[in-house]
């Protein structure tokens, strides 16, 4: 069952996003994410509130693959926490399709069982599942990220972007509607990011609605995005269809070069 979780129910009316339809995705009326207006401070040392997110909204229509933009400490991490539900909000309306699930940065923080086979079963436990159900389950979301050889392997043997598809079938064996993804590549070689994205990608497409929204700062990675928030100091300053955010940060980009140049 869907569920979802109201923060603050409120009659804000919506700013209009640019959303279109992509390659990947079908037009759909439905969003698995829906926030409205959220605002999120944090107290220094000292005491002093330090506003980190402003007034942000943003969709993510469900069963498609969205990517979370922006320069260093604009609050991308932050925003995903919240939607996440590691972090509450001051203000503002939250709905975000349920199960779902947080993937972070650094594999070894969440992989935590000695075989790949124990690591992706291990969030099972609580699902009152057979030993039957957890074993395809299991075997489903392995083959999903491209790592079902891997079943029986310890998990230390693993590279960063295995231990990351393995922490991603984790969410997927649980059945997770929407998948949270704090910047999996940072820490990657090339083929592993590849490998990772790819998984991502095709997880989405062989699954029947899981909706995520990955943190990034590769423009390069938007070519496997449905679509794209962009933020800068807090706020959602665009979002859309990938081509055209990324067609919005290069043409920042340019522009930024040009007047360095100048
Ligand atoms: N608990 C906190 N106390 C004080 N400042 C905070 C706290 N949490 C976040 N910040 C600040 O809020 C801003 C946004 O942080 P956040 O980690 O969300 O940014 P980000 O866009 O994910 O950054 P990066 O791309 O570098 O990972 C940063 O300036 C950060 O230092």
């Amino acid at each position: 069952m869907i569920q979802s979780f109201c923060i603050q129910a409120s009659a804000i009316q919506l700013p209009p996003i640019n959303s279109h339809s992509s390659r990947n995705a079908t037009v759909t009326d439905s969003f698995a994410i829906d926030a409205k207006n959220i605002s999120y401070s944090a107290v220094s040392r000292q005491g002093k509130v330090l506003p980190i997110l402003k007034d942000c909204s943003l969709r993510v229509p469900s069963g498609q693959f969205w990517m979370l933009l922006g320069p260093n400490g604009c609050g991308k991490s932050t925003l995903l926490k919240i939607l996440a539900g590691l972090l509450s909000p001051d203000d503002g309306f939250l709905h975000v399709e349920r199960p779902r699930s947080f993937v972070y940065q650094n594999p070894d923080h969440q992989v935590v069982m000695p075989t790949v086979e124990a690591d992706v079963a291990f969030g099972l436990g609580k699902l009152n599942l057979t030993p039957d159900e957890i074993r395809t389950r299991v075997a489903k979301a392995l083959d999903a990220v491209g790592m079902y050889e891997y079943l029986k392997k310890p998990v230390h043997t693993l590279s960063g972007g295995q231990k990351q598809r393995v922490a991603t079938a984790g969410a997927l064996a649980e059945a997770c509607k929407v998948l949270l993804l704090d910047e999996l590549t940072t820490f990657l070689d090339e083929t592993d990011q590849i490998g990772v994205i790819k998984a991502m990608r095709n997880s989405i497409n062989t699954s029947k609605g899981i909706t995520a929204l990955w943190v990034t700062h590769r423009l390069e990675e938007l070519e496997f995005a449905d679509g794209a928030v962009y933020m800068e100091d807090g706020k959602i300053v665009r979002q859309g269809d990938a081509i055209s955010i990324r067609k919005f940060i290069e043409d920042k980009l340019a522009s930024y070069v040009n007047q360095i140049n100048l």
